[in-house]
């Protein structure tokens, strides 16, 4: 049988109806025609072609990043597309560019945080692209600790401008993407000093690059900082390093929403919270989250592809032989990634709604739900980034051999996902913010604050740390409540006993430092609990189409039971459930793989992936993967000659010599 037969076989073993799966995946109709035709679009036009990127130089690459930026820039103004066109168009064109920046940090800064006068002034300039933003607060010396940012912006009340300054090397700005060779401004992040006092950190627009020839503003040092980890990936990116020597600008180009300078120099608060400063980075995570299951769900559709395409021993009689994907451990360690895949695509749209809705609180000045939303967002994009990362890898293993070839597209998508468990906040640090959220939740308990939201069942605590599941037979772990009773105990106790733990310590800050590796766990149990929540809400809904329900049911099990298996060790020691239980999951686990193995192919399928937007031979939807890969190894620049560069100073004259010594 060929690669092509064995896809086509799978098909139709399929038990549900894909072309509902595809909508649900997508998240609505609308959402799917349109991401549909933005993918067909894109993959049609030759400008947007990705064959031999990571072959390119960083000259070549960088260049024809921005040759597909202005194409990509004329095809949404041709074609008068939607902001939401235009994002699904980036996503396929699936290339880092400054464009990230500009559109995903640079414009949601002045939205947030700009007055509405500010707001009138830069918007329209920097929706007709006639500006080029980026987003500059990381440092050389300073990341994570953003309040300890060294760069100065001073008031001089003389002239009505801030004095922009760079006062030592680790000052200098480090990392933000378009800086390096494209953006015209920036959003600065700088401590804010007006009459010998400090205020905090805040954001300042500031030109960097003359609109007429490009040059740097006089004062102004910049420049790319260097190759990333590996070919092609996030290279494309011009990462900047840029310094300021007393650099003015206007007062009015400080963004005032959070706090506004007046022309005497004084400092007055508005009444939105000074939190509304690190805004951007709450709308970046929350878009990260979304990006997670796709990125994800392009590592497994290749690797589950290639399972079923790819055949290892267990043939007795010269007859084929075993299909990968049939081997149990490859199911262990594939479908919880497809589990995984679902479960962070639902996540990511209850975040989006979560975000939605918090931005219209804010605008009727209802701050209240900031530190769930913060939490939150902190959380699961720590969550769901260090899963992807990790299960790309996990992908690349599971194609053997073939996987490490960059024709399955699992190198580049590795090297340019990989960085997203640190950018936007590296992921010790974010889930150490959500155990602050989460200690300083448990400590109010006793003062009758009733949690809400992601935290409502730390309300039921006393209940949770009594709670004893009742699981007598693997198919009572197919009950949505018995899998939610067993997460919210199992991080309800973790969470109770890192409060207690901490209570021991009379400084709580000791304290805190001291036991953060627990606490960073007690997090992520709480993250994965909102997951298997969100999972299992979506279940609830109507969802239409033959047996897409069952699947989807499959996989919210399989995500949740393989959390279970995995971290079995929180679950027994905290005694929500017993050994025997734990055992009973795992049976039930297995039957579930079994129960997912027939649609397999069919639910990557419903991603919908173009063969463009994948970049793998081994990823292919006709699954003809051999005489692919033969073709592609042709390609190679070192195949280009029958005799390489090189023979005749090297291969040769040692050959000879061995000849010699042979001889001797
Ligand atoms: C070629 C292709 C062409 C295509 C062209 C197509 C063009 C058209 C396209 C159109 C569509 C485009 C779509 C755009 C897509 C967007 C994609 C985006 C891609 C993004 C790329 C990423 C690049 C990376 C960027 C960055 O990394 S920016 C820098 C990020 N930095 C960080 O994240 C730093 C991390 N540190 C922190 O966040 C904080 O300092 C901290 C959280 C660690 C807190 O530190 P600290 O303890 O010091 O706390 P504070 O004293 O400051 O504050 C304490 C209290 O405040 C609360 N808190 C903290 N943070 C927040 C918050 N964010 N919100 C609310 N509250 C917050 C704390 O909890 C404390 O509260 P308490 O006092 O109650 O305890
Ligand atoms: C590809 C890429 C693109 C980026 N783009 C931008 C951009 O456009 N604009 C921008 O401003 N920045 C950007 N950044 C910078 C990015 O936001 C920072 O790198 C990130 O916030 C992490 O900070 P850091 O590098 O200072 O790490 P560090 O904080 O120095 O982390 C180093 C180690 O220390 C640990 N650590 C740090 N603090 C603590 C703590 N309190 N407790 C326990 N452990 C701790 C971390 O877990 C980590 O293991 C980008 C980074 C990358 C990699």
């Amino acid at each position: 049988m060929k690669g092509v037969d064995h896809l086509a076989h799978e098909r139709n073993k399929t038990e549900f109806d894909v072309d509902a799966m595809k909508i649900v995946w997508a998240g609505s109709r609308h959402a799917f025609e349109l991401s549909d035709r933005m993918a067909r679009l894109v993959a049609s036009d030759p400008a947007f072609q990705k064959d031999g990127r990571i072959r390119l130089g960083r000259k070549e690459l960088f260049k024809n990043t921005l040759r597909k930026a202005a194409h990509a820039w004329k095809r949404i103004l041709e074609l008068h597309l939607t902001e939401e066109e235009a994002g699904w168009l980036r996503n396929f064109v699936d290339e880092p560019s400054f464009t990230d920046l500009h559109w995903g940090m640079f414009v949601p800064a002045i939205k947030g945080q700009g007055t509405d006068e500010q707001q009138q002034k830069w918007l329209p300039l920097a929706y007709k692209m006639q500006i080029i933003g980026s987003y500059a607060q990381t440092e050389l010396g300073h990341g994570s600790n953003v309040q300890g940012l060294e760069t100065t912006a001073t008031f001089d009340p003389e002239t009505d401008e801030f004095v922009i300054h760079s006062p030592t090397l680790t000052s200098s700005k480090w990392w933000p993407g378009g800086l390096g060779k494209v953006s015209t401004h920036a959003i600065v992040y700088a401590r804010l000093i007006t009459n010998g006092q400090e205020h905090g950190v805040h954001g300042f627009i500031v030109q960097l690059r003359s609109l007429d020839d490009h040059m740097p503003i006089p004062g102004i040092t910049i420049g790319d900082i260097g190759m990333k980890f590996g070919n092609g990936a996030y290279n494309t990116m011009d990462n900047g390093v840029l310094t300021f020597d007393h650099i003015r600008i206007p007062r009015n180009q400080m963004l005032m929403r959070v706090l506004q300078v007046t022309r005497e120099g004084k400092c007055v608060k508005s009444n939105v919270p000074r939190q509304l400063i690190y805004g951007t980075m709450v709308f970046v995570r929350q878009t990260i989250v979304a990006d997670a299951s796709t990125a994800l769900a392009r590592a497994v559709c290749i690797a589950t592809r290639y399972s079923a395409v790819r055949r290892q021993f267990g043939s007795q009689d010269g007859g084929m032989e075993t299909q990968v994907i049939d081997y149990k451990t490859q199911q262990s360690r594939l479908f919880p990634l497809l589990a995984s895949a679902y479960a962070f695509r639902f996540v990511g749209e209850w975040l989006k709604w979560l975000y939605t809705d918090v931005t219209q609180r804010l605008q009727a000045n209802d701050f209240s739900i900031l530190p769930e939303a913060h939490a939150c967002t902190a959380g699961l994009k720590s969550l769901t980034t260090t899963a992807t990362a990790d299960a790309i890898e996990e992908c690349r293993k599971l194609c053997g051999g073939h996987g490490y070839l960059c024709a399955s597209g699992l190198p580049e998508l590795f090297a340019v996902y990989v960085p997203a468990c640190t950018y936007e906040g590296d992921n010790v640090v974010l889930l150490l913010q959500v155990a602050r959220f989460l200690m300083k939740t448990v400590s109010q308990l006793g003062s009758g604050k009733k949690p809400v939201g992601t935290t409502a069942y730390l309300g039921r605590v006393q209940d949770l740390l009594q709670c004893c599941c009742d699981v007598q037979t693997a198919e009572d772990w197919l009950k949505p409540s018995v899998v939610l009773e067993a997460f919210e105990a199992r991080s309800a106790r973790m969470c109770v006993a890192r409060a207690q733990n901490l209570s021991k310590f009379e400084n709580p800050e000791d304290g805190f430092a001291e036991l953060s590796a627990d606490l960073v766990e007690a997090s992520v149990a709480h993250c994965q609990l909102i997951v298997v929540s969100k999972f299992i809400d979506k279940l609830q809904q109507d969802i239409p189409g033959k047996g897409v329900n069952r699947q989807l049911q499959n996989l919210c099990y399989i995500y949740a039971l393989n959390l279970l298996h995995k971290y079995l060790g929180d679950f027994l020691s905290t005694g929500c459930i017993t050994p025997k239980q734990a055992s009973l999951a795992n049976d039930q686990l297995r039957s579930l793989y079994s129960q997912i193995r027939p649609n397999a192919i069919a639910l990557v399928d419903a991603f919908n992936y173009t063969d463009h937007y994948l970049g793998s031979v081994l990823g292919r939807y006709d699954g003809n993967v051999y005489p692919k890969l033969y073709e592609e190894a042709w390609k190679d620049p070192l195949n280009d000659s029958v005799v390489p560069d090189g023979y005749h100073e090297y291969i040769h004259p040692m050959l000879k010599q061995q000849l010699r010594n042979a001889r001797l």
